[in-house]
């Protein structure tokens, strides 16, 4: 079933091949003279929706109708937590449509209920959404039927909803292309008896069968979802099977570029030939809407913030107050939950470090925070001297403030990007998914900083905090000076991500797919 086999991959490339003549042969499809109309579906978090609301924007900045399809649940926290009407109502061919997650309003969606997302995606969204491609009701005298589908990674019933109806499909798979590399490889993981792995005891031990990687990635660097006693386990099962259907689309987009990534997305290739690479998509949305202010009369653009939580920007004036890189950023992401052990070892290490920080802390991110305890004094005393804490922090621009020397991070793509393109180093706490390696390849490929995963003690947490912003600064920081410098290379005109995203975009308008 799945292509595990270079004749099995063969088969998959031809298929690939006949898609291709197919969605050729569509060329003029509208006699109206409209253009093309994109439906972007991102899976329903955070780390999904910023980078999918990125594309939209930039899709509609070049003219094209976009319509952003959030789930019930998420679009209404950007309506209270940010301002995402204003920020749209400059394109007046964007829509917003909202379609059901499946889940109750009170379920929690982080930690490890957010694979729950799938069940209910399967059993409620997919119907709906079936429905809204076929019923018109997307179209009007104005709006043809949708022409392109851009669907999440993980969303594989939407590319087959496409597939379907006759419209070209298009994967945006949101994670690194090195994690998606190692997704692709699970077939010939479980082949080689290299996954499962929990159990064993040696977690340092290289793996062999992920091609690219064989020197420096361990069993726990693998994804996340690869520490289960059997690959039936749901998340497992979801996550690979889910990535090999991604060769059922026309073509895929990373939010990634190839001066980062370049050997990794080789390979990918080999599999997807068709792929684009667009980011960093934060950085290169900035770059595109400056252009486009310079040479039109547009105002400037307002703050693109997509947070599904509201921004505390009061750590702004905070960090205005400190010397230059004398703060260390931390934040975990939108679905990481703590033990309330973890927690402490964390605040611990950072009042221990003597250093300066901001540190998000996600009302529902820890586990029982709520049960009554006393914060120990030396707590209490080295944060108010030292640190600031918020509910969620306006991270783009945290990143880039002079007073960051370092973040903290549970490596979430798009928190890896803003970091490199920030030009600031990083200390690696992976808790799932993806997360385990980028970390890797954050401290033993590109050098950007340091993996402390599967620890969690103020020892660690102290010490690496040093390391990065003290001990080993100058060595950290050149390194992370010249990724930034490629990152925003990449971006600008003439550079590989903006020369893709021309293409996406002419292959989109001209309905064709075509290869490079
Ligand atoms: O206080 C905060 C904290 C985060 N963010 C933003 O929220 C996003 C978080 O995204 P990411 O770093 O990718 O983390 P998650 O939200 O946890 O993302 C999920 O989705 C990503 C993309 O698929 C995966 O890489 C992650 O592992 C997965 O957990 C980033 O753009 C941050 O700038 C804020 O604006 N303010
Ligand atoms: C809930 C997680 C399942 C898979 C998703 C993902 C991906 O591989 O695309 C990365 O991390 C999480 O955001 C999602």
């Amino acid at each position: 079933m799945y292509p595990s086999t270079s004749a099995s991959i063969d088969a998959a490339i031809s298929h690939r091949k006949v898609a291709l003549q197919r969605v050729k042969a569509r060329g003029q499809m509208d006699q109206r003279g409209l253009p093309a109309h994109v439906l972007i579906f991102p899976f329903p978090v955070q780390g999904h929706v910023n980078s999918m609301l990125k594309l939209a924007e930039l899709l509609s900045l070049s003219g094209l109708h976009v319509t952003f399809l959030n789930s019930d649940y998420n679009h209404r926290r950007l309506l209270d937590y940010t301002n995402i009407q204003a920020r749209f109502t400059r394109y007046p061919d964007f829509r917003f449509e909202t379609i059901s997650d499946g889940l109750p309003a009170d379920h929690p969606r982080s930690g490890g209920r957010v694979m729950e997302l799938f069940d209910s995606l399967e059993a409620i969204t997919k119907p709906h959404f079936r429905e809204m491609l076929t019923s018109g009701r997307l179209s009007s005298d104005t709006r043809t039927p949708v022409t392109c589908v851009i669907a999440d990674g993980v969303l594989s019933f939407a590319i087959d909803i496409a597939n379907e109806i006759g419209i070209m499909s298009i994967v945006f798979r949101t994670i690194s292309a090195c994690c998606l590399w190692t997704e692709l490889c699970f077939p010939q993981l479980i082949e080689a008896g290299e996954v499962p792995f929990k159990g064993k005891e040696d977690m340092d031990q290289l793996v062999t069968s992920v091609a690219g990687m064989e020197g420096f990635l361990r069993r726990r660097d693998l994804p996340g979802f690869c520490r289960v006693d059997d690959v039936s386990d749901q998340g497992f099962d979801v996550v690979m099977t889910e990535t090999q259907k991604t060769s059922r689309a026309d073509a895929l987009i990373l939010n990634t570029f190839e001066e980062l990534e370049g050997p990794i997305l080789s390979h990918i290739r080999s599999r997807c030939p068709i792929l684009y690479t667009l980011g960093p998509l934060h950085a290169h949305l900035k770059t595109r809407l400056v252009a486009e202010t310079t040479s039109s009369s547009s105002p400037s653009p307002t703050q693109s913030s997509s947070s599904l939580w509201k921004e505390d920007r009061s750590c702004m004036t905070w960090l205005d107050a400190r010397p230059s890189k004398s703060v260390i950023y931390v934040s975990f992401g939108s679905i990481t939950v703590f033990t309330r052990d973890q927690f402490m070892e964390f605040w611990y290490g950072l009042v221990n470090s003597k250093k300066s920080f901001l540190w998000v802390i996600r009302p529902d991110s820890v586990a029982g925070k709520d049960e009554e305890s006393d914060i120990p004094a030396e707590l209490s005393k080295g944060t108010k001297e030292r640190g600031y804490m918020v509910d969620w922090a306006p991270q783009e621009e945290v990143l880039v403030h002079p007073a960051i020397g370092g973040f903290l991070t549970h490596s979430g793509w798009n928190s890896t990007l803003e970091s490199i393109v920030a030009g600031v180093p990083m200390i690696c706490w992976p808790y799932f998914s993806d997360q385990q390696v980028n970390s890797r390849f954050v401290s033993e490929v590109w050098k950007l900083g340091l993996d402390m995963k599967d620890t969690c003690d103020r020892g660690t947490v102290e010490k690496m905090v040093n390391d990065l912003m003290e001990v080993r600064q100058d060595e950290f920081n050149r390194s992370a000076d010249m990724m930034a410098k490629l990152a925003r290379k990449c971006v600008s005109e003439g550079g590989s991500s903006y020369l893709n995203l021309d293409r996406l975009i002419d292959d989109i308008r001209q309905r064709r797919i075509a290869e490079d």
